[in-house]
Protein backbone atom coordinates (compact mmCIF):
# COMPACT_ATOMS: atom_id res chain seq x y z
CA UNK A 1 0.00 0.00 0.00
CA UNK A 2 1.29 3.53 -1.01
CA UNK A 3 0.79 5.03 2.27
CA UNK A 4 3.05 2.58 4.43
CA UNK A 5 5.53 2.01 2.28
CA UNK A 6 8.88 0.45 3.49
CA UNK A 7 12.64 1.50 2.10
CA UNK A 8 15.62 -1.37 3.87
CA UNK A 9 18.86 -0.01 4.03
CA UNK A 10 21.70 -2.80 3.97
CA UNK A 11 25.33 -2.88 5.07
CA UNK A 12 27.56 -5.42 4.36
CA UNK A 13 28.14 -6.89 7.83
CA UNK A 14 24.08 -7.40 8.27
CA UNK A 15 22.88 -4.43 9.54
CA UNK A 16 19.63 -3.43 8.32
CA UNK A 17 17.46 -0.12 8.95
CA UNK A 18 13.84 0.20 8.03
CA UNK A 19 12.28 3.09 7.27
CA UNK A 20 8.36 4.64 6.20
CA UNK A 21 7.73 7.10 3.91
CA UNK A 22 4.68 7.33 5.99
CA UNK A 23 5.84 9.99 8.93
CA UNK A 24 9.64 9.88 7.53
CA UNK A 25 9.69 7.72 9.84
CA UNK A 26 12.71 5.01 11.27
CA UNK A 27 10.82 2.13 12.21
CA UNK A 28 13.95 -0.37 12.97
CA UNK A 29 17.72 -0.63 13.20
CA UNK A 30 18.74 -4.37 13.90
CA UNK A 31 22.25 -5.66 13.78
CA UNK A 32 23.90 -8.95 12.29
CA UNK A 33 22.38 -11.19 14.57
CA UNK A 34 18.64 -9.51 14.48
CA UNK A 35 18.56 -7.59 17.44
CA UNK A 36 16.87 -4.35 16.92
CA UNK A 37 18.36 -2.04 18.85
CA UNK A 38 15.61 0.56 18.03
CA UNK A 39 12.21 -0.10 19.89
CA UNK A 40 9.05 -0.65 18.30
CA UNK A 41 5.64 -1.14 20.59
CA UNK A 42 3.89 -5.16 19.49
CA UNK A 43 0.68 -2.94 20.43
CA UNK A 44 1.61 -0.01 17.47
CA UNK A 45 -1.18 1.06 15.10
CA UNK A 46 0.13 1.27 11.81
CA UNK A 47 -2.97 3.23 10.10
CA UNK A 48 -2.57 6.55 9.27
CA UNK A 49 -3.14 9.36 10.48
CA UNK A 50 -2.17 7.58 13.83
CA UNK A 51 1.16 8.32 15.45
CA UNK A 52 3.31 4.75 15.26
CA UNK A 53 3.98 4.18 18.92
CA UNK A 54 8.42 3.53 18.60
CA UNK A 55 10.60 3.70 16.19
CA UNK A 56 11.92 7.10 15.61
CA UNK A 57 8.65 9.65 15.36
CA UNK A 58 9.37 13.52 13.83
CA UNK A 59 7.95 15.85 16.30
CA UNK A 60 7.60 19.34 13.87
CA UNK A 61 6.76 21.82 13.96
CA UNK A 62 5.87 21.87 17.25
CA UNK A 63 7.66 19.79 19.95
CA UNK A 64 4.86 18.59 22.76
CA UNK A 65 3.25 21.89 23.06
CA UNK A 66 5.89 24.30 22.71
CA UNK A 67 3.73 26.06 19.88
CA UNK A 68 0.65 27.66 18.89
CA UNK A 69 -0.63 23.40 17.42
CA UNK A 70 -3.71 22.28 19.49
CA UNK A 71 -1.76 18.47 18.15
CA UNK A 72 0.88 17.27 20.24
CA UNK A 73 4.24 17.24 18.59
CA UNK A 74 2.79 19.17 15.62
CA UNK A 75 1.68 17.10 12.71
CA UNK A 76 4.40 15.83 9.72
CA UNK A 77 3.84 12.17 11.59
CA UNK A 78 0.72 11.95 10.59
CA UNK A 79 1.37 12.61 7.36
CA UNK A 80 2.44 10.86 4.23
CA UNK A 81 6.31 11.84 3.16
CA UNK A 82 7.94 11.71 -0.26
CA UNK A 83 10.50 9.66 -1.26
CA UNK A 84 13.02 11.58 -2.59
CA UNK A 85 15.58 8.85 -3.53
CA UNK A 86 17.70 5.99 -2.01
CA UNK A 87 20.45 3.60 -2.24
CA UNK A 88 21.61 0.28 -0.28
CA UNK A 89 22.59 2.61 2.71
CA UNK A 90 20.74 5.85 2.84
CA UNK A 91 17.39 7.41 2.09
CA UNK A 92 16.18 10.91 1.99
CA UNK A 93 12.34 12.16 2.14
CA UNK A 94 10.95 15.00 2.06
CA UNK A 95 7.21 16.56 3.67
CA UNK A 96 5.74 19.89 1.87
CA UNK A 97 3.62 21.79 3.74
CA UNK A 98 1.52 24.71 1.66
CA UNK A 99 0.62 26.41 4.98
CA UNK A 100 -2.97 26.38 4.60
CA UNK A 101 -4.33 22.57 6.36
CA UNK A 102 -3.33 24.04 9.96
CA UNK A 103 -5.39 27.87 10.39
CA UNK A 104 -2.71 28.22 13.53
CA UNK A 105 0.57 27.12 11.74
CA UNK A 106 0.25 29.24 8.44
CA UNK A 107 3.61 28.85 7.28
CA UNK A 108 4.58 26.86 4.08
CA UNK A 109 8.01 24.47 4.10
CA UNK A 110 9.84 21.56 2.74
CA UNK A 111 11.15 19.52 5.92
CA UNK A 112 13.45 16.78 4.47
CA UNK A 113 15.07 13.84 6.62
CA UNK A 114 18.29 11.76 5.36
CA UNK A 115 19.25 8.80 7.09
CA UNK A 116 22.22 6.84 6.22
CA UNK A 117 23.32 3.41 7.63
CA UNK A 118 27.47 2.51 8.16
CA UNK A 119 28.05 -0.50 9.88
CA UNK A 120 28.28 0.96 13.47
CA UNK A 121 26.44 4.19 12.93
CA UNK A 122 23.49 5.44 12.10
CA UNK A 123 22.66 9.12 11.21
CA UNK A 124 19.72 11.23 11.10
CA UNK A 125 19.45 14.98 9.58
CA UNK A 126 16.44 17.09 9.50
CA UNK A 127 16.67 19.96 7.69
CA UNK A 128 13.41 22.72 7.20
CA UNK A 129 13.68 25.16 4.68
CA UNK A 130 10.90 28.18 4.87
CA UNK A 131 9.21 28.29 1.68
CA UNK A 132 6.77 30.97 2.67
CA UNK A 133 7.48 35.08 2.97
CA UNK A 134 7.44 35.69 6.55
CA UNK A 135 9.17 34.26 9.56
CA UNK A 136 8.49 30.74 10.51
CA UNK A 137 8.72 29.84 14.31
CA UNK A 138 9.32 26.01 15.22
CA UNK A 139 9.93 23.57 17.85
CA UNK A 140 11.28 20.04 17.14
CA UNK A 141 12.75 16.66 18.24
CA UNK A 142 13.53 13.57 17.21
CA UNK A 143 11.58 11.39 18.98
CA UNK A 144 14.05 8.16 19.33
CA UNK A 145 12.50 4.89 20.88
CA UNK A 146 15.63 2.86 22.25
CA UNK A 147 15.16 -1.12 22.66
CA UNK A 148 16.24 -1.91 26.53
CA UNK A 149 15.98 -5.43 28.22
CA UNK A 150 14.28 -3.80 31.12
CA UNK A 151 14.15 -0.10 31.89
CA UNK A 152 15.52 -1.63 35.79
CA UNK A 153 18.54 -2.09 34.18
CA UNK A 154 18.90 1.52 32.62
CA UNK A 155 20.22 4.42 33.45
CA UNK A 156 21.51 7.30 31.48
CA UNK A 157 25.43 9.22 31.37
CA UNK A 158 25.91 13.08 30.40
CA UNK A 159 23.16 15.03 32.33
CA UNK A 160 24.55 15.94 35.24
CA UNK A 161 24.94 19.57 36.45
CA UNK A 162 22.01 20.09 33.55
CA UNK A 163 18.51 21.93 34.43
CA UNK A 164 15.66 20.44 32.84
CA UNK A 165 11.92 21.26 33.25
CA UNK A 166 10.31 18.08 34.93
CA UNK A 167 7.19 17.64 33.06
CA UNK A 168 6.14 15.46 35.92
CA UNK A 169 6.00 18.70 37.76
CA UNK A 170 4.16 21.54 35.86
CA UNK A 171 7.42 21.82 34.17
CA UNK A 172 9.05 22.91 37.53
CA UNK A 173 13.08 23.51 36.36
CA UNK A 174 15.31 21.32 38.54
CA UNK A 175 19.09 20.96 39.06
CA UNK A 176 20.03 16.80 37.68
CA UNK A 177 22.55 15.81 40.68
CA UNK A 178 22.84 12.26 39.19
CA UNK A 179 26.20 11.17 37.34
CA UNK A 180 23.80 7.97 35.79
CA UNK A 181 20.19 8.91 35.95
CA UNK A 182 17.82 5.84 36.84
CA UNK A 183 14.21 5.33 36.10
CA UNK A 184 12.69 4.88 39.56
CA UNK A 185 9.11 5.93 38.14
CA UNK A 186 8.25 8.02 35.63
CA UNK A 187 10.76 10.40 33.96
CA UNK A 188 9.50 13.05 31.47
CA UNK A 189 12.13 15.66 31.38
CA UNK A 190 13.75 18.54 28.57
CA UNK A 191 17.11 18.65 29.37
CA UNK A 192 18.29 22.50 28.77
CA UNK A 193 21.53 23.07 26.65
CA UNK A 194 22.29 19.45 26.52
CA UNK A 195 25.74 18.24 25.69
CA UNK A 196 26.83 16.83 22.70
CA UNK A 197 27.07 13.38 23.45
CA UNK A 198 24.79 11.65 25.86
CA UNK A 199 24.78 7.62 26.40
CA UNK A 200 22.39 5.13 27.51
CA UNK A 201 23.45 1.81 29.48
CA UNK A 202 21.72 -0.85 29.35
CA UNK A 203 23.58 -3.61 32.13
CA UNK A 204 21.15 -6.16 30.78
CA UNK A 205 20.88 -6.30 27.17
CA UNK A 206 21.97 -9.75 25.53
CA UNK A 207 25.37 -10.40 25.45
CA UNK A 208 26.55 -8.68 28.95
CA UNK A 209 25.43 -5.09 28.22
CA UNK A 210 25.35 -2.00 25.42
CA UNK A 211 25.83 1.27 25.46
CA UNK A 212 23.33 3.50 22.95
CA UNK A 213 25.90 7.01 22.51
CA UNK A 214 23.70 9.39 20.48
CA UNK A 215 25.42 12.46 19.40
CA UNK A 216 23.58 15.20 18.53
CA UNK A 217 23.51 18.45 16.22
CA UNK A 218 21.99 21.44 16.47
CA UNK A 219 19.65 19.96 18.96
CA UNK A 220 20.32 22.46 22.00
CA UNK A 221 18.36 20.58 24.39
CA UNK A 222 17.57 16.37 24.85
CA UNK A 223 13.98 15.00 26.15
CA UNK A 224 14.42 11.86 28.56
CA UNK A 225 10.79 9.79 28.59
CA UNK A 226 9.79 6.57 30.54
CA UNK A 227 6.33 6.62 30.80
CA UNK A 228 6.36 3.63 33.84
CA UNK A 229 3.37 1.76 34.56
CA UNK A 230 0.32 3.42 35.44
CA UNK A 231 0.86 6.18 32.30
CA UNK A 232 1.90 3.04 30.19
CA UNK A 233 -1.43 1.27 30.62
CA UNK A 234 -3.29 4.34 29.71
CA UNK A 235 -1.90 4.24 25.94
CA UNK A 236 -3.13 1.32 23.96
CA UNK A 237 -0.61 1.48 21.54
CA UNK A 238 1.81 0.42 24.44
CA UNK A 239 0.62 -0.85 27.64
CA UNK A 240 2.12 -3.13 29.81
CA UNK A 241 4.60 -4.64 30.34
CA UNK A 242 5.81 -3.08 26.86
CA UNK A 243 7.20 0.14 28.44
CA UNK A 244 9.61 -1.73 30.12
CA UNK A 245 11.44 -2.49 26.90
CA UNK A 246 11.91 1.37 25.72
CA UNK A 247 13.37 4.35 26.81
CA UNK A 248 13.36 7.58 24.77
CA UNK A 249 16.03 10.20 24.14
CA UNK A 250 15.34 12.40 22.09
CA UNK A 251 17.37 15.67 20.80
CA UNK A 252 14.98 18.66 20.61
CA UNK A 253 14.79 21.84 19.91
CA UNK A 254 12.26 22.81 22.05
CA UNK A 255 12.97 25.83 25.13
CA UNK A 256 16.51 26.98 24.64
CA UNK A 257 17.01 28.37 21.47
CA UNK A 258 13.40 28.33 19.61
CA UNK A 259 14.19 29.16 16.34
CA UNK A 260 12.55 31.93 13.65
CA UNK A 261 13.43 30.77 10.40
CA UNK A 262 13.28 33.82 8.00
CA UNK A 263 11.65 33.61 4.68
CA UNK A 264 14.12 32.04 1.86
CA UNK A 265 16.49 30.39 4.69
CA UNK A 266 17.27 26.43 6.15
CA UNK A 267 18.07 25.39 9.51
CA UNK A 268 19.68 21.67 9.97
CA UNK A 269 19.69 19.26 12.72
CA UNK A 270 21.12 15.69 13.30
CA UNK A 271 21.40 12.67 15.52
CA UNK A 272 24.48 9.99 15.13
CA UNK A 273 23.81 6.87 16.68
CA UNK A 274 26.44 4.17 17.40
CA UNK A 275 25.99 0.81 19.60
CA UNK A 276 28.92 -0.26 21.76
CA UNK A 277 28.60 -4.17 22.84
CA UNK A 278 31.54 -5.23 25.06
CA UNK A 279 33.58 -7.32 22.98
CA UNK A 280 31.41 -6.87 20.23
CA UNK A 281 33.00 -4.59 16.98
CA UNK A 282 30.27 -3.86 15.08
O1 LIG B 1 1.89 10.01 23.15
P1 LIG B 1 2.78 10.92 22.36
O2 LIG B 1 2.04 12.11 21.83
O3 LIG B 1 3.51 10.18 21.29
O4 LIG B 1 3.86 11.50 23.37
C1 LIG B 1 4.66 10.64 24.09
C2 LIG B 1 5.59 11.41 25.04
O5 LIG B 1 6.51 12.12 24.27
C3 LIG B 1 7.55 12.71 25.05
O6 LIG B 1 8.46 13.36 24.21
C4 LIG B 1 6.95 13.71 26.00
O7 LIG B 1 7.97 14.29 26.80
C5 LIG B 1 5.90 13.03 26.87
O8 LIG B 1 5.28 13.99 27.71
C6 LIG B 1 4.87 12.34 26.00
O9 LIG B 1 3.96 11.63 26.81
Amino acid sequence: MDSLQNVTLKTQSGQTAVVSTYAGHLLSWTNAEGQDYIFMSKNAVFAPPKAIRGGVPVCFPQFSNFGPLAQQHGFVRNKQWRLVESNEWSVTLSYTYDGTEFPDYPHAFELITRMELCDDNLEQTLTVKNTGSSPMPFTAALHTYYTVSDISNVTVEGLKGLEYLDSTDGRKQKYEAAEAVAFPGEVDRIYLKAPEVIKIHDSGAPGGGRTYEVRKRGFPDAVLWNPAEAKAVAMADLGSPEWKRMVCLEPGLVVSDPVKLAAGESWSGAQSLRVHRPGVKL
